[in-house]
């Protein structure tokens, strides 16, 4: 499906209010404790089909389980799986998904005890997994290539008889995933200690009846971030439901847009958003991304919008994702209007030139990345815009064409 995206002539200043879906990320850590402790009532999930592929995955009593793109179902489930005796399955993927290494979490469960081989190509999926009881005990990992890697073995580490202690090699990636990680577990009620590069979890084989109410997705709130910095001063939206005091690294975006012109005030479970009047338009920005990685297409998209010189870094991840993001960015970003992009292995500039105007129409391709689809959109607002493939966005946002036209987008397939 492609669709064409024109914003309104007048943007109209009114608070028009959107819900946005549970965080994936957590949503998807909470389904496999869940798995493991029946006792944990879960509110407010995730409806991405990221999320709709890992349930599935778990309640599915077939051999061969498909998880499409969903990198958190594919790395969380190899270490569910691993443990689970008596169960063999082959658990695969997208044709992406196959590119996408997964050999550091593999070899860390191959420590510990765990039958898994690979089908294809040595370090990546598909696998296949024979489960067992393992044992669990002390085991290093690197960090600094996924921190997925490291979520779904700690998922799995209180099940385990002796429990986890895990030592962290190299320089930690994605860090506040790691620590929604620790904190879900700690809600759940399982002994979790967190001392610099080592993460010591307690074996607990039940938990006490627990309810937990997912946040709603930051990533995605990024989207409408980006979409008010766009707007003329005065214009305001609400997202619900949101707290002050989030698990989600993505939470930053309040003081990444600060800087981009959008002012965030949290209300009982909505935050507001509003275009400040007293907006200074920088000449250029600098954010390192190492926390926030799935912010980068969001932020870069803005900074063209506004003709504000960026300079994206700690982006190593971004190679590894849906599609190389970096590349992805480097392509689609340079078709709006006139600047200069450089990349480097782990890092994206992109420098407007003076009277850099907006082309009239512009096509994107999206790479299989609803990232891509999700981050350029608001361009809308600055030229006519072809998204290739458009139904990408229900990776993790299948509301967001609908969303759109709440606040007018007029948006026609083509
Ligand atoms: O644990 C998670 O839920 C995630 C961790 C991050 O991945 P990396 O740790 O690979 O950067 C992030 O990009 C992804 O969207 C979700
Ligand atoms: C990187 C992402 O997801 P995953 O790695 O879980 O596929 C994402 O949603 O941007």
């Amino acid at each position: 499906m492609n669709l064409q995206l024109k914003a309104p002539k007048l943007t109209v200043v009114e608070k028009k209010a959107i819900q946005i879906t549970g965080s994936k990320s957590e949503s998807n850590r909470l389904l496999i404790l869940q798995q493991q402790y029946p006792n944990l009532k879960i509110k407010n999930l995730s409806n991405s089909d990221d999320t709709v592929h890992l349930q599935h995955a778990l309640n599915s009593g077939t051999d061969v389980l498909d998880i499409g793109h969903a990198g958190t179902a594919m790395r969380f489930l190899t270490a569910y799986l691993a443990n689970q005796e008596g169960r063999e399955v082959t658990l695969t993927g997208s044709a992406r998904m196959k590119e996408r290494p997964i050999g550091i979490l593999v070899d860390a469960l191959r420590y510990l005890g765990a039958q898994i081989d690979y089908l294809e190509k040595e370090g990546y999926p598909p696998l296949r997994i024979k489960g067992k009881k393992l044992q669990g005990g002390e085991v290093t990992m690197d960090a600094g290539v996924s921190s997925q890697y490291l979520s779904a073995l700690l998922l799995i580490g209180a099940q385990m008889e002796h429990g986890l202690q895990l030592r962290l090699a190299g320089k930690l990636t994605s860090r506040p995933y790691l620590e929604m990680t620790t904190s879900l577990l700690k809600e759940v009620g399982i002994g979790t200690r967190f001392e610099e590069n080592h993460i010591h979890i307690e074996p607990k084989k039940t938990i006490l009846n627990v309810k937990i109410t997912v946040e709603s997705d930051w990533s995605s709130a990024g989207y409408w971030y980006s979409w008010v910095a766009l707007q003329s001063p005065g214009y305001a939206m609400q997202l619900s439901s949101y707290k002050k005091t989030s698990l989600q690294g993505d939470s930053k975006l309040v003081d990444i847009y600060e800087k981009l012109g959008v002012a965030t005030s949290f209300e009982n479970d909505h935050i507001l958003l509003e275009k400040r009047q007293d907006f200074q338009h920088p000449q250029k920005l600098e954010f390192d991304l190492t926390q926030q990685p799935d912010q980068a297409q969001t932020i870069f998209a803005t900074c063209i919008g506004l003709g504000i010189d960026l300079k994206l870094t700690g982006l190593h991840t971004l190679r590894i994702k849906e599609t190389d993001r970096i590349e992805a960015m480097a392509v689609e970003g340079a078709r709006f209007r006139e600047s200069e992009i450089k990349t480097s292995p782990d890092t994206i500039e992109i420098h407007f030139l003076s009277k850099s105007h907006f082309k009239d129409k512009v096509s994107i391709d999206t790479y299989k990345d609803h990232r891509m689809a999700l981050a350029f959109a608001p361009l809308c607002m600055k030229t006519t815009l072809i998204i290739r493939d458009a139904d990408v966005v229900t990776k993790s946002y299948g509301d967001y064409w609908e969303d759109m036209k709440a606040v007018k987008v007029n948006i026609t397939e083509i």
